[in-house]
């Protein structure tokens, strides 16, 4: 049979639904014609935020959408852009992504992006045991703050006891160091395995079962549970259990309050019975900030030892910036934003406002509304009308000069304005955003 006699839509359409890969479409004036399930769940949507998603679209100016639009402005792909961030539910995600002017004949009618989850992956490489290239301990920690001084005398005890512990926190906080250095006080010398919990396949959970019939001894770190489906939860909970009185010492982590996950069926009831003998709690970077310091300090003098660099300190604004920062991504964003300025640096002892990355600078703008702020959501409060409108009048106008590549006459012929019109607006967006 060949194409002619087949209407593939379906077939396409099942395919875009079940393919591992994350797929964006936009139309030659930028507006999502397509946008599959992996995206959704790469970025973190729910199902009933998708009728949001046109108006939360054009609201959008993250990395993702900007490379779409350039592409659509340039006409050339853009391929193998890795990024690592944070999604709409706080979990941190690592995509490599390939983005495609599409043409019809000549005619370029859209932007198509492909994104390759490699969050597991990287996972696996970025293990902080490797960075480290030392057994990581509770010393190894930074803990400055009484809260994580509290959780670290917590998880001393815990060791000691071969307690199962269970770790709550967002994402980047340091559950998983916590649990190498549960480990490597309880026994270092024995070997730990960690089990990514990001995916669907149950035989995720099959390997984990003969990787402890394999080791019989030594530390599991089973990393965030709770985003594991039920049914996979179901099978974990039977493989531990069965496990439980030989000499595996168990740890698991989740991202959320665990009686919040149990009530909103996002966690199985007896796991989290399994693995909270002791429960640590590991408060978000924004509410232990005496710890943002001390680790920029520690994170600079691993560095200098180990690539002999002359980098000491941070100028004083910057130092101000971090600290009114929010670090929605916790110490991981911390360490990754400081893994690229150190990339750059060369001879410079102290970090200036300068060399911080544009996309930084972008979040730390003071008033600088996030896309989500414009979400009708009943747990949030409603923007002022005005504030509404005139935040949403700078996001189009701009976004419209993005995807004209600021030509204000191209943009204002799209926008039905006349060019005087628009530039009056621009001047207005300039004016309002200097005087914040
Ligand atoms: N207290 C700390 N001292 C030193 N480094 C830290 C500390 N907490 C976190 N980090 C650094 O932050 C990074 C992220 O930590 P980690 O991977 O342990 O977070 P996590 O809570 O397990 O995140 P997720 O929930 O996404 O798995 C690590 O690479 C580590 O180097």
């Amino acid at each position: 049979m060949n194409e002619q006699q087949i209407d593939l839509a379906p077939f396409y359409k099942f395919a875009g639904d079940h393919v591992a890969v994350g797929i964006h479409a936009i139309d030659s004036k930028g507006k999502t014609i397509l946008y599959n399930r992996k995206m959704r769940e790469i970025e973190g949507f729910d199902f009933q935020e998708l009728t949001d998603r046109s108006l939360l679209e054009m609201f959008r100016f993250d990395q993702t959408q900007s490379t779409l639009l350039q592409v659509l402005t340039s006409g050339t792909p853009i391929l193998n852009i890795k990024q690592t961030y944070w999604n709409r539910k706080g979990q941190e995600i690592t995509t490599i992504n390939d983005s495609y002017p599409v043409f019809e004949g000549e005619v370029l009618i859209g932007a198509i992006e492909l994104a390759r989850d490699v969050t597991t992956l990287e996972r696996v490489i970025y293990q902080p045991l490797k960075k480290y290239e030392e057994p990581i301990t509770f010393a190894s920690l930074t803990a400055v703050s009484a809260s994580m001084k509290n959780i670290i005398a917590r998880a001393e005890k815990a060791a000691a006891a071969k307690l199962p512990v269970l770790l709550v926190g967002e994402s980047g906080t340091g559950k998983e160091l916590l649990a190498e250095a549960i480990h490597s006080a309880h026994a270092s010398e024995l070997p730990m395995h960690i089990l990514y919990c990001h995916g669907t396949d149950s035989r995720l959970i099959d390997e984990l079962d003969k990787e402890i019939e394999r080791m019989q001894h030594g530390t599991i770190y089973c990393e965030r549970i709770d985003l594991l489906p039920r049914a996979l939860q179901m099978q974990l909970l039977e493989v531990v259990e069965r496990h439980a009185a030989g000499d595996c010492y168990f740890v698991a982590s989740v991202g959320d309050d665990p009686v919040e996950l149990i009530s909103s069926n996002t966690l199985v009831k007896d796991l989290y019975y399994f693995f909270s003998a002791m429960t640590i709690k590991v408060e978000p970077l924004r509410r232990r900030k005496e710890d943002i310091l001390p680790f920029v300090d520690d994170y600079f003098s691993r560095h200098r030892m180990k690539v002999g660099s002359v980098i000491r300190s941070l100028s004083e604004e910057v130092e101000k910036l971090f600290l009114s920062y929010d670090w929605p991504g916790n110490l991981k964003e911390l360490e990754l934003l400081l893994d690229e300025i150190t990339s750059l640096v060369t001879t410079q002892e102290v970090v200036t406002a300068s060399m911080l990355p544009h996309h930084f600078k972008l979040k730390t703008q003071s008033g600088s509304l996030q896309p989500e702020d414009f979400l009708v959501r009943s747990d949030k409060d409603l923007l002022p009308l005005e504030e509404y409108l005139q935040e949403a009048e700078m996001y189009y106008l701009e976004k419209a000069m993005d995807l004209y590549g600021g030509n204000v006459t191209k943009a204002a012929q799209a926008l039905g304005m006349s060019r005087q019109n628009l530039q009056y607006r621009l001047r207005k967006i300039k004016k309002n955003a200097q005087s914040t």
